[in-house]
């Protein structure tokens, strides 16, 4: 069975106060299970980031819980909060933010030599990645040598590279053409798949929402299932 790797419950978020309150979430319940890949698609301003950041603990709810891989977060401190992030969520945004003077597979085998892998392991796990994600020929080239589709599959590479229980992507596909960002969508696709990660990706992206398993919106502060 397929187990909850990120759970919201009845989250509450806000910014502001007064006259300058703006409600964004308000009792959002969400659950991505191990190998799901959930589309997120809302007006601007809906608040797709702000449940991309809730659920990737970059920011807290006013109230509610986030559940990841079934650690309540709620009751973790700022350290605890910063481990269980860097231990099990991966990040994709729109930009790659790869490193310009390292090769693709070093900008692959960095967050795990960080994390404290061996260059011979870090090197394997690389390699692996660029493998499932169809960019291993791509290995030693820079940043600058790659197209766009290419750069965002080794972003997606590195934010996969540690494992990760949850990838949230934002907007991962938004400043490719509609040929490329169907390849990169299938890849990463094809990624959760092999490694029973579960992920959350928000796009503005109709045609790519409906390749995914789920399609979710956010209406009155709430989390709903959508049909394109
Ligand atoms: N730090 C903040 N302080 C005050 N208001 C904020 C803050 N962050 C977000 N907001 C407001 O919360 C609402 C939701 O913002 P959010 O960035 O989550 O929307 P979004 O759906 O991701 O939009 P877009 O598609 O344009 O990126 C917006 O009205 C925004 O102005």
């Amino acid at each position: 069975m397929n187990e909850a790797h990120l759970v919201l419950r009845d989250v509450h978020r806000h910014y502001g106060e007064g006259d300058k309150l703006v409600r964004v979430l308000e009792a959002a319940n969400l659950t991505v299970l191990s190998g799901e890949l959930v589309a997120l698609v809302a007006p601007s301003g809906a608040g797709k980031s702000t449940l991309l950041h809730l659920s990737g603990l970059l920011e807290s709810p006013q109230s509610g819980e986030i559940e990841i891989i079934g650690t309540k977060t709620s009751k973790l401190g700022d350290r605890g909060r910063t481990q269980l992030r860097r231990s099990t969520v991966g990040y994709v945004y729109q930009f790659h933010h790869l490193l310009p003077e390292f090769t693709a597979l070093e900008n692959v085998s960095m967050p795990q030599l960080i994390a404290g892998k061996s260059q011979q392991e870090a090197d394997i796990r690389s390699l692996e990645l660029l493998e499932i994600l169809g960019v291993a020929p791509r290995a030693s080239h820079r940043p600058a040598e790659l197209s766009g589709g290419e750069q965002q599959r080794i972003a997606i590479a590195r934010a996969a590279a540690n494992r990760p229980r949850v990838i949230l992507a934002d907007e991962p596909t938004g400043n490719l053409d509609p040929e490329t960002s169907d390849l990169v969508f299938e890849a990463l696709k094809t990624l959760i798949k092999e490694e029973g990660a579960a992920a959350l990706i928000a796009t503005h992206n109709h045609d790519l929402a409906r390749r995914a398993d789920r399609i979710v919106t956010l209406k009155g502060g709430l989390v709903v299932d959508h049909d394109l």
